[in-house]
């Protein structure tokens, strides 16, 4: 196979969503990118969508790429890593790992020798407007934290946070899209509830929750004080907020958070 500078174990959805935006922003060339995957159909698709090296041998893209992208389920990690050998360079590879819940000590241990940064992306990554977390392993090099910090760029903020803070950080942000898909379908489906067709009801749903995010994001506001805007005294808004007051919304958004911290913790033993 030839030299790659550019692996990724596990061509699944994350996966793809980091090889789409690192070629589309010229980041790496496909020449240079390998990935490898069990399943056949997905080496198909990245190959002939991305024009990428594939194989569904995961040796093979260790020994040929300087930086590995583990995109792998948690519940792989010991399986993949007992079939790897370190390849015999003068700097093994850096490896870059969006695993949920497995902590840097444990990716250490199994990649012995390797610097290793853990990541938490999330599915908006796929458009570019993805949010990652990196915590960074005390032998990666500044040339390797600024790569590591370059490539999940390319999809997106990045922020550093202690590694402490990595399954916190998971069950916000790296679940938090399947959350607020949630809360746009149920906002969609109120709006089906009094008599919108249902293309026009997810249509405005989605372009409130958009909107309202960059408002909050641009106009630097606390979310009371968007609250309290919307707010007419005796109107529509306050009707409402009363309703989910009374259904536990944010109770419930609490305990979802602090739900996926505790799997996040238990996926990161399996
Ligand atoms: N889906 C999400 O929103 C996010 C996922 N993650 C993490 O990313 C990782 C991957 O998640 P997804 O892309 O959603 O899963 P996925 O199931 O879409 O992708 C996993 C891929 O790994 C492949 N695979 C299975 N066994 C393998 C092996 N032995 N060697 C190489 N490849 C193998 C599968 O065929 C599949 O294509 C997980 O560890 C998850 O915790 C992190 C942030 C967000
Ligand atoms: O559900 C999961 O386990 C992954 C990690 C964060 C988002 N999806």
């Amino acid at each position: 196979m030839p030299e790659a500078t550019f692996g990724v174990i596990g061509g699944g959805m994350m996966g793809e969503a980091l090889i789409a935006r690192l070629l589309d922003q010229g980041i790496f060339e496909p020449g240079a990118v390998v990935v490898s995957d069990p399943q056949a159909a997905r080496r198909e698709v990245l190959h002939h969508t991305y024009g990428v090296q594939t194989t569904s041998d995961n040796q093979a893209v260790v020994d040929a790429a300087e930086t590995v992208l583990l995109a792998i389920k948690p519940q792989m990690l010991s399986a993949v890593a007992a079939d790897l050998e370190t390849p015999a360079r003068e700097q093994p590879p850096l490896l870059l790992s969006i695993l949920a819940g497995v902590p840097l000590a444990r990716l250490e241990k199994e990649f012995s020798g390797w610097a290793v940064v853990r990541a938490m992306p999330n599915t908006p990554a796929t458009v570019g407007a993805g949010v990652t977390a990196l915590a960074v392993g005390e032998t990666v090099s500044a040339t390797q934290r600024e790569q590591a910090r370059a490539i999940f760029a390319s999809v997106g903020t990045v922020v550093e946070v202690p590694e402490s803070q990595m399954d916190a950080v998971t069950a916000l942000s790296g679940s938090g899209p399947g959350y607020i898909a949630l809360v746009v379908e149920a906002l969609a489906d109120g709006g089906v509830a009094v008599g919108l067709p249902r293309a026009t009801a997810l249509e405005l749903a989605i372009a409130t929750v958009r909107g309202t995010g960059e408002l909050l994001h641009q106009g630097d506001l606390h979310p009371a004080v968007l609250k309290d805007r919307v707010t007419s005294p005796g109107g529509t808004t306050i009707a409402g907020i009363a309703a989910l007051e009374a259904g536990g919304l944010r109770s419930a958004l609490i305990e979802a958070v602090r739900s996926a911290y505790v799997r996040s913790k238990e996926l990161g033993q399996s």
